[in-house]
């Protein structure tokens, strides 16, 4: 059974390796906006299932030229991390530039917010019984999909301007949910967490573990 951590996130991939499983990574790309009516549960389960279907896409192109390359079934995983308000409705995603940035920062400082993050496991098999009826090749099929999501909740200390100036500058802020990273010079903007840490940093692992057993435990269902 092969892994495929669907993802371009450096920490992601690095939270996984502290598992010592095998796996292999793929960066998928997609849209990211939210959509106005979305809530934050609606958002991030879709951003999970939009990045399993691209990672799938992305396969299933590469077996036309590659066969070899991939084992009768494998688990791709996808995963998504927001922010949250305490209003459980405004979400915090990765800032567009640097007043974006500042605007969730006020909102967050000497503040509590949630960090969500959502995790599927798509169970897939390489199927050559349900081939491609014209070319007869194999196909992906999926069997199974299991998604999580785990929040986290996270205390700002109060920012000043300068603070947020000299955070902004450091280029840290910008391709992560909230503009901060908690593992980073975003740790001393962070006075108390209550839950998962890796889930902060965007793949719970406990939970993701679980998730990938659970997957494929199909005998159950
Ligand atoms: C809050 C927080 C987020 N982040 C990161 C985790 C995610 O990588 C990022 C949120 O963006 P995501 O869209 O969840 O992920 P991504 O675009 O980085 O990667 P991919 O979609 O390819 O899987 O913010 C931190 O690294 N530290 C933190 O403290």
């Amino acid at each position: 059974m092969d892994i495929i951590l669907a993802s371009g996130s450096p920490r992601r991939r690095e939270l996984l390796e502290r598992a010592q499983l095998e796996f292999s990574t793929l960066s998928v790309d997609v849209d990211e906006t939210k959509h106005d009516d979305e809530s934050p549960t609606d958002y991030i389960e879709r951003m999970v299932a939009t990045k399993a279907e691209a990672a799938i896409q992305q396969l299933a192109s590469r077996l036309k030229t590659d066969k070899s390359c991939f084992s009768d079934s494998l688990i791709i995983l996808t995963s998504d991390t927001i922010g949250v308000l305490a209003d459980g409705q405004t979400v915090l995603v990765k800032p567009v530039d640097r007043e974006h940035a500042y605007s969730m920062w006020q909102q967050m400082s000497d503040n509590v917010h949630e960090v969500w993050t959502a995790v599927q496991a798509t169970y897939v098999s390489l199927s050559s019984k349900v081939a491609n009826s014209s070319t007869h090749e194999p196909v992906f099929q999926i069997i199974n999909q299991q998604r999580i999501t785990e929040r986290t909740e996270v205390t700002f200390i109060a920012l000043t301007a300068e603070m947020m100036s000299n955070y902004w500058e450091s280029g840290e802020p910008a391709d992560k949910a909230g503009g901060y990273g908690i593992q980073g010079l975003g740790a001393i903007w962070v006075s108390r967490i209550n839950g998962s840490y890796t889930n902060v940093v965007g793949l719970p692992l406990p939970q993701t573990l679980a998730l990938i057993k659970n997957v494929t435990d199909i005998s159950v269902k």
